[in-house]
């Protein structure tokens, strides 16, 4: 059994589908995430994942069926603070280029009022967290690497303390070794921070370092929801060994 599967559910879809034009990208599907859970949604490109990510950030309306969280539908569920309870990180960061890093990561707090002691002690508290030299702070995006930028992009979405971290695809534009180190810090911070964590990756071996629990989706469908083991052990269709083997090295001790 599960360390989670005693806490509250935190996100439960119910027949959640999206539907653009002709297009079906996702669903209808159902899915639970308990609160402390780290979740890997992972699958092909184009198989919805994204879609399913930015479904539970609020920022695309489901074509049908309910998204809950902590029991309430979305739906009924005012946006603003929803969304300040869930820090989103996507592939390039999505930093405002004409921002510090330090205004970029209190940005919000700012809007929110917070007194400019109390910015700059969690300032300092997340450079520590995510390993960023204070000295990095006063740079502009792009004068920082592709790792710090997405070090100073984890640090503004944990700036106000959210519930749930939703990453979307966070190292996938980062050089092997960089990735190395930031899935390893990420995994580190996951464990101190113990918040719930939905990451979408396509990286088998990064799903199974960061996450308990895959779930793998082909063509807008939930395919098999369980641990890399199970996966690799008992995989529910032939689709999933076929991923699995495409994924060159990770049954050779990359994920384990
Ligand atoms: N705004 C949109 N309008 C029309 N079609 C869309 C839109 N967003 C996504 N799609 C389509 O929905 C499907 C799922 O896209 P999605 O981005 O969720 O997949 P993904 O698994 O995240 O892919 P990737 O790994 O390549 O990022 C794709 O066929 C995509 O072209």
């Amino acid at each position: 059994m599960s360390a989670t599967t005693h806490m509250p559910l935190l996100f439960s879809l119910h027949g959640v589908g999206q539907i653009y034009g002709a297009h079906r990208a996702l669903g209808p599907l159902d899915l639970e995430i308990r609160a402390g859970e780290q979740l890997a949604l992972i699958g092909p490109s184009g198989c919805g994942k994204s879609t399913l990510i930015r479904l539970l950030a609020g920022l695309v309306t489901p074509s049908e069926g309910t998204i809950r969280f902590h029991g309430k539908a979305l739906s009924d569920l005012d946006m603003g603070p929803y969304r300040q309870n869930l820090g989103y990180v996507i592939q390039n960061g999505g930093l405002f280029p004409h921002l510090t890093a330090a205004r970029n990561v209190t940005l919000m707090a700012r809007q929110l009022g917070w007194s400019k002691a109390r910015i700059q002690d969690r300032l300092v508290e997340l450079a520590r967290l995510v390993h960023l030299g204070e000295d990095r702070l006063a740079q502009y995006p792009a004068d920082l690497s592709g790792g710090q930028r997405q070090r100073v992009s984890l640090m503004r979405a944990l700036m106000l303390e959210p519930e749930v971290l939703l990453l979307d695809e966070p190292l996938g534009a980062l050089d092997p070794m960089i990735r190395y180190q930031l899935q390893t810090d990420l995994r580190d911070i996951f464990q101190t921070l113990g918040l719930t964590v939905i990451l979408v990756t396509h990286d088998l071996a990064e799903a199974a370092f960061l996450s308990k629990r895959i779930v793998l989706l082909r063509e807008g469908q939930l395919v098999q929801d369980g641990g890399f083991k199970d996966l690799v052990d008992h995989p529910a269709d032939p689709f999933v060994s076929a991923f699995v083997k495409a994924q060159r090295g990770v049954l050779a001790g990359g994920a384990l």
